[in-house]
């Protein structure tokens, strides 16, 4: 259930237009305002009738009872700024960012008295980026996490998960920091190995491009899937939440040591083993209904225990 009346998009890249077209499709009766810094995206926005474009950000969010920032996780700040004087008493503002304590860090200082800040990402998305990569079913039995804080009026969340469901997500509350770590373990370090593997193929000079290309197996390609995502947001995210990408990072290269030793010593009940743990961890999110065409990125941590 769609409780706002105007929501007002802040950045209209793939999730900005992912979120009008989703909202389109329920047929509810919301207005919807939008705003992205560069001219040309603004200019492309308004071409697909994604929203009712401004020519500043705060002029988007006049009057608008939810605002959602949709801009890269290094930009939310400057937005909060900028959109602060011209908020609507009452209003809601949350964002989709891949991380959540830096960007409640960012944002919340800014915000003006009477006006909820409630913090979401959904877990949901492709290596696609602009506003004409968006599409309506994005969104659909995807979870959307929000990381409300202490003093977030339950009323306001309510408002918020309703949203969230009516655009097909499941939704569910995390603290912030926890929200980072998992991310870490489930997101953004599995990125940092197909950016870094795709590099490795690059540099291998014994390996041709035309090699890679014509004989890439499946494991490969979706690598380079991953590693074809915006520059720039995947900059954000390391930048931002560095704490846990670094911890997750540290374990991770003391496994891939332990397993390169394996090999060196020809420990194959090494090998079996580990494959074995990881083989259940599949099927784990197999059983759990999370093999969807896109990686999801919500249960694996749960799938832990
Ligand atoms: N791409 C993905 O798969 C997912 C991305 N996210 C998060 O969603 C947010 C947006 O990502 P995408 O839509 O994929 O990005 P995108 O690159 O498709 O769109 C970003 C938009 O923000 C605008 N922008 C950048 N800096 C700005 C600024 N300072 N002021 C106003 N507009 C600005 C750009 O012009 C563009 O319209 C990011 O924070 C990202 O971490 C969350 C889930 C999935
Ligand atoms: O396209 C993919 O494989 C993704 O990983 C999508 C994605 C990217 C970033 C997020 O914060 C959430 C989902």
């Amino acid at each position: 259930m769609i409780r706002y009346k105007r929501v007002a998009l802040i950045g209209l890249g793939l999730i900005a237009s992912s979120i009008s077209h989703a909202i389109r499709r329920t047929g509810l009766p919301v207005e919807i305002h939008g705003y992205a810094r560069s001219e040309a995206t603004r200019t492309e926005a308004a071409r697909l009738g994604l929203a009712t474009i401004f020519e500043t950000a705060g002029e988007a969010v006049e009057g608008a009872d939810l605002v959602i920032l949709c801009v890269p996780v290094g930009a939310m700040g400057g937005v909060a700024q900028e959109i602060a004087p011209h908020l609507a008493p009452g209003a809601t503002v949350s964002d989709v960012g891949s991380v959540k304590r830096a960007v409640i860090d960012a944002v919340q200082p800014h915000l003006p008295e009477g006006v909820e800040f409630i913090p979401g990402h959904p877990l949901a998305g492709t290596e696609h980026s602009g506003p004409g990569s968006g599409f309506a079913t994005l969104f659909d039995n995807r979870w959307c996490l929000l990381t409300p804080l202490p003093e977030s009026a339950p009323a306001a969340v309510e408002a918020l998960t309703g949203f969230w469901q009516a655009l097909g997500a499941r939704v569910d509350r995390m603290e912030p920091d926890h929200h980072d770590l998992v991310l870490a373990v489930t997101s953004h370090v599995p990125h940092l190995i197909a950016y870094t593997m795709v590099g490795v193929a690059d540099h291998l000079r014994r390996v041709t491009e035309q090699e890679v290309i014509n004989y890439s197996a499946a494991g490969f390609r979706d690598f380079t899937r991953i590693a074809a995502s915006d520059p720039t947001m995947w900059r954000d995210v390391f930048l931002n939440n560095r704490e846990a990408t670094l911890d997750v990072l540290g374990r991770f290269t003391e496994e891939l040591f332990a397993l390169q030793r394996a090999i060196r010593l020809g420990d194959g009940e090494h090998l079996h083993a580990y494959f074995t743990r990881t083989r259940a961890i599949r099927r784990g999110i197999i059983d759990a209904g999370q093999d969807t065409a896109a990686p999801d990125f919500g249960r694996l941590a749960s799938a832990k225990g």
